[in-house]
């Protein structure tokens, strides 16, 4: 038996894993949180403080629990965010991790609360095409830094120029389930804005909520001003397209994105 759900006393599900060679492990659905572990012998692996209290609507004290959207006081939500506070349940699709070996597993979702999107609002907007550039930070004097994130997602103020981008980026709105692409010509870098929640209230002309519906990429010319002598031609071009469905389940390839395909 891989696993099974029993109700606590007080109607919390807690779902037993157990293994053939005696060792369990117990969720409950309240926070995702696992509070026990136990090997072979039947010896109890976590702590768990013994005045714990296994129910909402406080965080259970022991076993493992999970900081998300932040940690601690590290952001503006609740100490160690809303997700150890809230009911998970179990998801019946597909993991996207590798199967385990012969081993119990079971998967839990959160899944997005209305509560939780006022105070952690997320447009489920990203961007690829960007990550691995260099970029000027604008909101650090325009200091130089080099793109970690595999796709740029937003969660706070951005305010970049990305250097020597492709000739393709691409938009990708999961919750909308539509991406646009941006092809460009002869305009070698890319501005990337969002004001977020201060600067937007901030901002005379532009409404305190817009900047949750809205992202700014511009193709530009910003480390290398284009100077023209008198009676010279240049050309820039932008195109903004949409592409087919079949874009939204998946990122897109990053190498046709590099090759501007
Ligand atoms: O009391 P909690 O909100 O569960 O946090 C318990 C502890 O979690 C982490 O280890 C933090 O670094 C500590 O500062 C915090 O006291």
């Amino acid at each position: 038996m891989p696993w099974s759900v029993v109700n606590d006393g007080d109607g919390m599900p807690r779902i037993i894993l157990t293994e053939p060679s005696g060792s369990s492990a117990e969720v409950l659905l309240y926070g995702g949180q696992v509070v026990s572990w136990k090997n072979d012998r039947r010896e109890e692996l976590l702590f768990m403080s013994s005045k714990a209290v296994l129910k909402p609507p406080k965080a259970i004290r022991g076993g493992i629990p999970i900081c998300f959207p932040q940690f601690g006081n590290l952001g503006s939500l609740e100490q160690h965010g809303f997700a150890r506070n809230r009911l998970w349940a179990m998801d019946s699709c597909a993991s996207p991790l590798p199967p385990p070996k012969n081993q119990s597993t079971i998967d839990l979702i959160l899944k997005s609360q209305e509560e939780d999107i006022k105070t952690w609002p997320r447009s489920e907007v990203r961007v690829e095409g960007l990550e691995t550039l260099d970029y000027f930070d604008n909101l650090i004097k325009r200091e130089r830094f080099t793109e970690q994130a595999d796709a740029i997602t937003f969660d706070g103020e951005v305010d970049r120029v990305y250097l020597s981008t492709p000739g393709k980026i691409a938009i990708i709105d999961h919750e909308k389930k539509r991406t646009l692409v941006l092809r460009k010509e002869g305009l070698p870098d890319a501005a990337l804005w969002n004001p977020w929640d201060k600067k937007a209230k901030a901002l005379p002309d532009f409404g305190d909520e817009d900047f949750q519906v809205m992202l700014c990429l511009d193709s530009a010319a910003v480390e290398n001003p284009i100077t023209l002598k008198p009676s010279e031609e240049w050309m820039g071009r932008q195109e903004l397209s949409t592409v087919l469905s079949s874009y939204f389940s998946g990122q897109l390839d990053p190498r046709q994105v590099l090759a501007g395909k």
